[in-house]
């Protein structure tokens, strides 16, 4: 059972992004994945117009929920849409949330998982300064469902600087993690690599880290390096930047062999709230 993870150089014009992942998902649909992760904002990267975004998608006339499904069934794969600017589906006029959705081979959304970290960090380059809750509101809860090539854990991005939300996803059954990605060049080259392997490792899962990797709009970089880790570590593939489609194979043996032999979970000492915490209160 072999899954893909797809990078991409996204730019601020939708029906372009929407082209160019139609056609890694066809490859990765040909190479023979039945599931294929596409990285953060695929479909739109560099533009401030996330409330408006969210709003037309929820109302049904966005141009993105519906190529999803229609992507997903015509080639019969499972996606795990990267991210989207979606406001919760009980306010549909509300702050929109960095929103990542599993969809079945039908077309079905079958889970959404609300990005838990903002980044709002001041990375020490010259242009770097990120505030993400300007335009996103955070999530509350995790996410893991099943799929056809085993129960995925969903996360994004910055999420992958919190060990205790891969934790939970474990704890909650998680064989596979979704992190679709728009790191930092800078961050990036100083941590990605050791993130994505410890969160690996840590849970004894397969990470599916797909990423922006290249120049957007604005001038702004990513970091690339979109890169499958399997539950020992291994870096089963990876491609430092421009457009990739790149898959492996889900080796459940021995992902119960590792499992058996190190019982992490069950040495566990010090455990983590179960739940995140709720959203902070405004103080003056
Ligand atoms: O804003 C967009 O257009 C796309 N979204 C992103 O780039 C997001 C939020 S700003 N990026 C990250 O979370 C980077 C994390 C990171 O780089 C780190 O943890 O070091």
């Amino acid at each position: 059972m072999s899954f893909a993870v797809i990078q991409m150089v996204s730019q601020d014009d939708i029906a372009a992004n929407l082209l160019q992942a139609r056609r890694l998902l066809e490859q990765a649909a040909a190479a023979g994945a039945r599931l294929a992760v596409l990285p953060e904002n695929f479909s739109a990267l560099g533009r401030r117009d996330a409330a408006d975004l969210g709003r037309l998608e929820a109302s049904g006339e966005g141009p993105v929920l519906p190529w999803l499904k229609r992507t997903a069934r015509d080639l019969r794969l499972w996606i795990v849409a990267g991210t989207l600017p979606l406001p919760p589906d009980d306010q549909p006029r509300g702050k929109p949330r960095a929103c990542s959705l599993l969809i079945d081979e039908q077309g079905e959304t079958v889970a959404r998982y609300d990005k838990l970290h903002l980044f709002d960090v001041d990375v020490s380059d010259s242009r770097g300064r990120y505030r993400e809750s300007d335009d996103y509101a955070h999530g509350e809860q995790l996410v893991v469902a099943d799929t056809p090539v085993g129960r995925l854990g969903l996360t994004v991005c910055y999420d992958l600087r919190f060990p205790e939300l891969y934790g939970a996803l474990r704890e909650a059954g998680a064989e596979l993690i979704s992190a679709p990605s728009a790191f930092t060049r800078v961050t990036g080259a100083a941590h990605w690599d050791v993130l994505i392997r410890a969160r690996a490792i840590e849970t004894q899962c397969y990470l599916l880290a797909a990423a922006q990797g290249g120049v957007h709009p604005g001038g702004r970089e990513t970091y690339g390096h979109t890169a499958i880790i399997d539950p020992w570590g291994r870096k089963l593939v990876e491609r430092a930047d421009g457009e990739a489609a790149l898959l492996a194979e889900r080796d459940g043996v021995e992902q119960a062999s590792i499992r058996e032999r190190m019982p992490v979970v069950r040495h566990k000492r010090f455990f983590a709230a179960a739940e995140p915490r709720q959203p902070d209160v405004e103080t003056l």
